[in-house]
């Protein structure tokens, strides 16, 4: 399928946007008191833009607090009338979808777990036809791009313009300092595939705690984020859910003042001549690397031949093993990243072991 996308820009939706997309709100709505009693205090804060608040709750496992349903739709409409921040929450079916419609919600979103499926992704957008609804959709709960494009086309093609994507990490495959690791390689390909659209973070899914919320939402600057979901509960001690991933609004404010807001440029000249001073150089670097590669190239190709002619085997485990060890150790001297060094080895040495063979096998 294309990949032009025509979305709309958040400011077109949210026209007094002067900052990046803050949306907060709590994990769970759990009672009116509580729901009003956080947005009174985040409506104070110019830099939040939209209240969050999950009443239908996908939870991993049965037997927990799995929300409370249409009832906090009335209490979404009271913050909306009260404090004038736009509302929104996560809906994970048709019905929800229906209900979340007909309350007016200003945005909703889907969760990791609903993305990761194509029909119920379909489902929701079969009843979001036109609706022209502000529609963010998580990551699906594995780092697989094309899943999650599949989920933002299909609402797409339900005629929803107004989308933005959230980076809210991935179900790690063994343990992690986060709950969900984030992968700023898929968000990369994503935003390399839509760049047009916009990526927000959420660093309270990734984090699952609140002392790694910080750094997880600078790093979403640093990499050009355009904001971010954060929760935020009057009283996290207390809450219903997700308690220890949940901030005061108190402590999201002094979370905010910590944060670095970074832009895609500089606006400055003198920082513009700079960095193309600097990138000329890269280009240099990045050809006489090229050319390097293009002679190693050479010389495996002559060593395949030579190979085939004494019928050795393209693989040379020992000499690859000493090759791989001796290179990290070199690349550690050169204050190079390990994995970086490791991943490289192994990408060229893949590809000497495919030219030898196909050399072996074709000629
Ligand atoms: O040393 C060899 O035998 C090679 O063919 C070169 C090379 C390499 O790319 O460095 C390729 C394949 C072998 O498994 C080990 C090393």
């Amino acid at each position: 399928m294309k990949t032009t996308f025509e979305i709309n820009p958040i400011k077109e939706w949210l026209p007094n946007l002067n900052n990046p997309l803050l949306i907060s709100g709590p994990c769970s709505l759990e009672t009116e008191q509580q729901t009003l009693e956080t947005a009174r205090l985040l409506a104070k804060d110019p830099r939040v833009f939209v209240y969050r608040g999950g009443i239908w709750k996908p939870r991993t496992r049965p037997g927990s607090f799995e929300g409370v349903g249409s009832i906090g739709l009335k209490w979404l409409q009271m913050v909306k009338k009260e404090t004038g921040l736009p509302v929104g929450t996560e809906v994970a079916n048709a019905h929800h979808t229906e209900e979340a419609l007909k309350a007016d919600l200003d945005v909703l979103w889907i969760g990791a777990r609903s993305t990761a499926s194509p029909f119920v992704v379909q489902e929701i957008a079969d009843v979001l036809k036109g609706s022209n609804k502000p529609v963010l959709i998580k990551n699906p709960v594995n780092p697989d791009v094309q899943l999650w494009m599949g989920a933002i086309e299909r609402v797409y093609q339900a005629g929803i313009k107004s989308i933005v994507a959230i980076h809210r990490g991935f179900t790690p495959f063994r343990e992690t300092k986060y709950r969900n690791y984030p992968n700023w390689k898929t968000v990369i390909e994503l935003r390399r595939l839509l760049p047009n659209l916009p990526i927000i973070c959420d660093p309270s899914h990734i984090a699952g705690k609140r002392e790694y919320l910080f750094e997880i939402a600078q790093k979403s600057f640093d990499m050009g984020m355009d904001g971010l979901m954060l929760e935020s509960h009057i009283d996290p001690s207390c809450a219903l859910s997700d308690a220890s991933q949940q901030l005061t609004p108190a402590d999201l404010g002094k979370l905010l003042d910590r944060l670095v807001i970074r832009h895609q440029d500089a606006n400055n000249p003198d920082f513009e001549n700079r960095l193309d001073m600097l990138r000329s150089r890269i280009d240099t670097l990045d050809a006489e690397l090229l050319e390097m590669l293009s002679s190693r190239v050479a010389i495996v190709k002559q060593i395949g031949q030579y190979k085939k002619h004494n019928n050795v085997t393209a693989l040379q485990i020992n000499r690859w093993s000493q090759l791989m060890d001796n290179r990290v150790k070199l690349g550690k001297k050169l204050d190079l990243n390990e994995s970086l060094v490791k991943t490289l080895f192994q990408l060229i040495h893949e590809d000497s072991v495919r030219l030898q063979t196909d050399i072996m096998d074709t000629e």
